[in-house]
C-alpha cells in the first residue's frame, strides 16, 4: 500500500472521508490510506499546520548564486523547453524547501500556483504546508508522490507531485528537491520517473562541477601541507580535508569549533588569524585563508593552519569513543559530556584533587555529587560555597570538621570568589589535609579563565589536574534528557512532556546561562502549561529565531515585538503586521532577517 503505482488510486471520495476523520481526531480505518501519508499527516499536525488553508512561510529573495542552482540551471532549463505549453511545473528548492526556482509551461496552472504560493521566496517545507511532494520528500529523504486528497492543506487538492530529494555527489548531504508539479487529474505513474531523472541529472551537473571546485580547494590544500608542518585543514560546505596532524590531535569537537570559526571568517571575507580555546583543552592560533574557485569571485572554500600554543604542556586528551559511565543524579551522553565526566573519573582513581572549570550552571557540582555517590555512596560529601565563606577563619573549620567528622569528598565551590587572604588560608589548610592519611578527595569549582587570577595561583598548585566542563551549547544533543530531568524537578515529572519540535528550537538556542537558564525556560512555559506537551508555540520568543549574528539590544527589542504580535495573532503574518502597525512586506522581511520560525497555527 506504499508505493504508489498508476491506477492504484484509492476512490477519491474515501480518501478525501479519510482525511477529515484524522483532522476531526476520528480513527482512520486500516488501508485507506498510505503510511507515508499517513505519518506525514501526523507530522503536519504536530508541526500544527492549518489544513484548512494555505499560508506558506516567506523567506524573501534568495541567493540563486549558489553551486546547486548553477548545476540545475540547464537541465531544469533543457526540461522546461520541452515542456513548454505543457500543464507541468518543474519546481527546484532549497534542503528546508524553500522554492528556489518555478517554471510552469501553461497559464491556468501558473496561475493556480501563484494562488497557493508555490512561488520563489515560499517555503514548501512540511513544517510550512503539510503534506506534499516537497517537503514530505525531504522529511523522509526518498523520492516521494503526493496525488489529490493526500496533500495535508486544502488547496492543494487538484493537485499530483512527485519530489525527489537531491543529494550533494560528493558529501552525501541533501542540497534541496526536484519536483513535478502538474493537476491531479492529468498525473500519472511516469511522472516520478521523470522527477528522479531529472534529480539525477541536476547530481550529476553538480558532480561535473564540484570536480573542478574540488581539485582547486584540493591543490591549495596540498601547497599548505608542504609549507606548513603542524596542523591543516581544508574545506568548503560539502567537504573537509585535513592531515594526519589534524586528525592525531582534534577531537570531532575540537574540528567543528575550528570549522565553525574558519566559516564565520570567510563568510565576512576575512582573512584571519585568531586565538582560541578548544573544548578538549588545546589553545591554538588559527590562520584561515580564502581559495578562490575557477573565478575570482568564487569561492572553492578555505584552508586552516594551526598552530599548538599549549600543545607540549596539555597533551591532546585521545579521541577514542567513551563509554557512558554512571552516575547518580547526572544526566548527558554527548561525547564530550562524557569524557569530562571519565576524566573527573581519573583524576579520582588516581587520587588526584581536580580544579573542574566551566560556565555559571554547566553541571560542576552535580558531576562532582555524581561521582561520590558512584564511588563512596556512604561516605560523607562536603560541599563549601566559597561565595559566602568571607575571612579566614573557614578554612581552619574545615580542618576541624575533618577531624570530627572524616569527609570523604570535599568540594568547594565558586573558587574564583575567594579573596586573596582566604584562598591563601584555604590553600594552608589544604596542605595540611592533604598530609592526613585520611586525606579526602578535593574538587574546585571554578569560572573559565579564573585559572589565571594571581589570587589563586598558591590554592591553584594543589589541584594538578583541571577537568574542562562544557558549556550547555558544545552538547546539545543532551537537552533530549535534561529537559525531562528539569520537568520532573520542577514537579511536572509524569504530566508535562516536551514535543520533538518543541526540543528542536531548543537544540538550536545558545543557552549562555546553561542549566540554570533551562530552569527559569521551563518554569516559565510551565507556568503557562502545566500539563500535556510542551509545543513550540508555548517557548519564550527567542527560541522562534534561528540566530545568525549577535542582535543589538534596539533589535532584540523588535524581534521579540514581532515574535509576541506573531503569537498573539495566532502565526498570521498580516494580522501581526497590522498589530504592529507596519507593512506585509516589513514583516516578512523582518522575519527573515531575525530569523523568525513563525508560531506553528
Ligand atoms: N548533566 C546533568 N545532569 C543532571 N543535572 C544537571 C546536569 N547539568 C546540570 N544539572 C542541574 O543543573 C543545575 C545546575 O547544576 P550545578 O549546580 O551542578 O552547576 P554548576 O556548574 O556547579 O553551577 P555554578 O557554577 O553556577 O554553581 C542543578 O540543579 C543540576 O542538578
Amino acid at each position: 500500500m506504499d508505493e504508489m503505482a498508476p491506477g492504484t488510486l484509492l476512490a477519491d471520495d474515501e480518501l478525501a472521508r479519510t482525511r477529515v476523520r484524522f483532522l476531526t481526531a476520528e480513527p482512520v480505518p486500516p488501508g485507506t490510506v498510505r503510511q507515508t501519508i499517513l505519518a506525514s499527516w501526523r507530522r503536519s499536525q504536530e508541526f500544527r499546520v492549518e489544513a484548512d488553508r494555505i499560508d506558506p512561510r516567506y523567506f524573501g529573495d534568495q541567493n540563486l548564486d549558489i553551486p546547486l542552482m548553477r548545476g540545475a540551471e540547464p537541465v531544469l532549463h533543457k526540461l522546461s523547453e520541452q515542456f513548454d505549453g505543457q500543464p507541468i511545473s518543474l519546481i527546484l528548492t532549497d534542503a528546508s524547501g524553500v522554492v528556489l526556482t518555478q517554471r510552469t509551461g501553461d497559464a491556468d496552472l501558473k496561475r493556480h500556483l501563484e494562488r497557493v504560493e508555490l512561488v520563489p521566496g515560499f517555503s514548501y517545507g512540511e513544517q510550512s504546508v503539510g503534506t506534499n511532494g516537497i517537503g514530505t520528500a525531504l522529511e523522509d529523504g526518498r523520492a516521494t508522490t503526493v496525488f489529490g486528497h493526500e496533500h495535508y492543506a486544502e488547496h492543494l487538492e487538484n493537485l499530483a507531485c512527485a519530489g525527489v530529494p537531491i543529494h550533494h555527489p560528493i558529501s552525501g548531504k541533501k542540497i534541496g528537491a526536484v519536483d513535478l508539479t502538474c493537476w491531479y487529474k492529468d498525473a500519472g505513474g511516469l511522472l516520478i520517473a521523470l522527477a528522479r531523472s531529472t534529480a539525477e541529472q541536476i547530481r550529476q551537473a553538480l558532480l561535473r562541477h564540484s570536480d573542478l571546485r574540488e581539485m582547486i580547494l584540493f591543490q591549495a590544500y596540498l601547497q599548505t601541507c608542504r609549507r606548513w608542518t603542524g596542523i591543516v585543514l581544508a574545506f568548503n560546505e560539502d567537504i573537509v580535508m585535513m592531515n594526519d596532524r589534524a586528525r592525531q590531535l582534534l577531537d570531532p569537537a575540537d574540528q567543528s569549533v575550528l570549522l565553525s570559526h574558519a566559516t564565520a571568517a570567510l563568510t565576512d571575507g576575512r582573512r584571519t588569524s585568531a586565538t582560541l580555546a578548544l573544548s578538549s583543552g588545546l589553545r591554538v592560533r588559527v590562520f584561515c585563508r580564502r581559495v578562490p574557485g575557477q573565478r575570482e569571485t568564487d569561492t572553492a572554500g578555505g584552508v586552516l593552519s594551526v598552530k599548538l600554543i599549549e600543545a607540549e604542556e596539555t597533551p591532546a586528551v585521545p579521541s577514542t569513543p567513551m563509554l557512558p559511565m554512571y552516575l547518580p543524579g547526572v544526566v548527558g551522553s554527548a561525547p564530550l559530556w562524557l569524557r569530562c565526566g571519565h576524566e573527573l573519573d581519573t583524576g579520582h582513581q588516581r587520587d588526584e584533587w581536580v580544579a573542574l572549570e566551566g560556565e555559571a550552571g554547566t553541571g560542576k557540582l552535580t558531576l562532582a555529587k555524581g561521582l561520590h555517590q558512584r564511588h563512596h555512596p556512604a561516605a560523607r560529601l562536603l560541599t563549601v560555597d566559597a561565595a559566602v565563606a568571607t575571612g579566614t577563619d573557614w578554612a581552619a573549620e574545615l580542618l576541624r570538621e575533618h577531624t570530627d567528622a572524616p569527609i570523604r569528598t570535599l568540594v568547594i565551590r565558586h573558587a574564583d570568589r575567594l579573596t586573596a587572604s582566604a584562598a591563601n588560608a584555604l590553600a594552608t589548610a589544604l596542605r595540611e589535609l592533604r598530609e592526613r592519611a585520611d586525606a579526602p578527595w578535593v574538587v574546585l569549582t571554578l569560572v573559565p579563565e579564573a585559572e589565571t587570577k594571581p589570587a589563586l595561583a598558591e590554592l591553584l598548585k594543589s589541584f594538578p589536574r583541571t577537568v574542562r566542563v562544557p558549556p550547555l551549547r558544545h552538547h546539545v544533543e543532551d537537552l533530549a534528557e535534561l529537559v525531562p530531568l528539569v520537568l520532573s524537578k520542577l514537579g511536572y515529572g509524569g504530566r508535562l512532556t516536551c514535543s520533538a519540535a518543541a526540543l528542536h528550537l531548543l537544540m538550536r538556542a545558545e543557552w549562555p546561562g546553561n542549566t540554570g537558564q533551562l530552569y527559569q525556560v521551563l518554569r516559565t512555559v510551565a507556568q503557562r502549561r502545566r500539563a500535556g506537551t510542551i509545543r513550540p508555540g508555548d517557548l519564550p520568543a527567542e527560541f522562534h529565531t534561528v540566530g545568525r549574528r549577535p542582535l543589538n539590544r534596539f533589535e532584540s527589542i523588535e524581534r521579540d515585538a514581532i515574535v509576541k504580535c506573531l503569537e498573539d495573532a495566532d502565526g498570521n503574518k498580516v494580522r501581526a503586521a497590522k498589530l504592529l502597525g507596519i507593512s506585509r512586506a516589513t514583516i516578512y522581511r523582518k522575519i527573515h532577517e531575525y530569523g523568525i520560525v513563525p508560531p506553528a497555527r
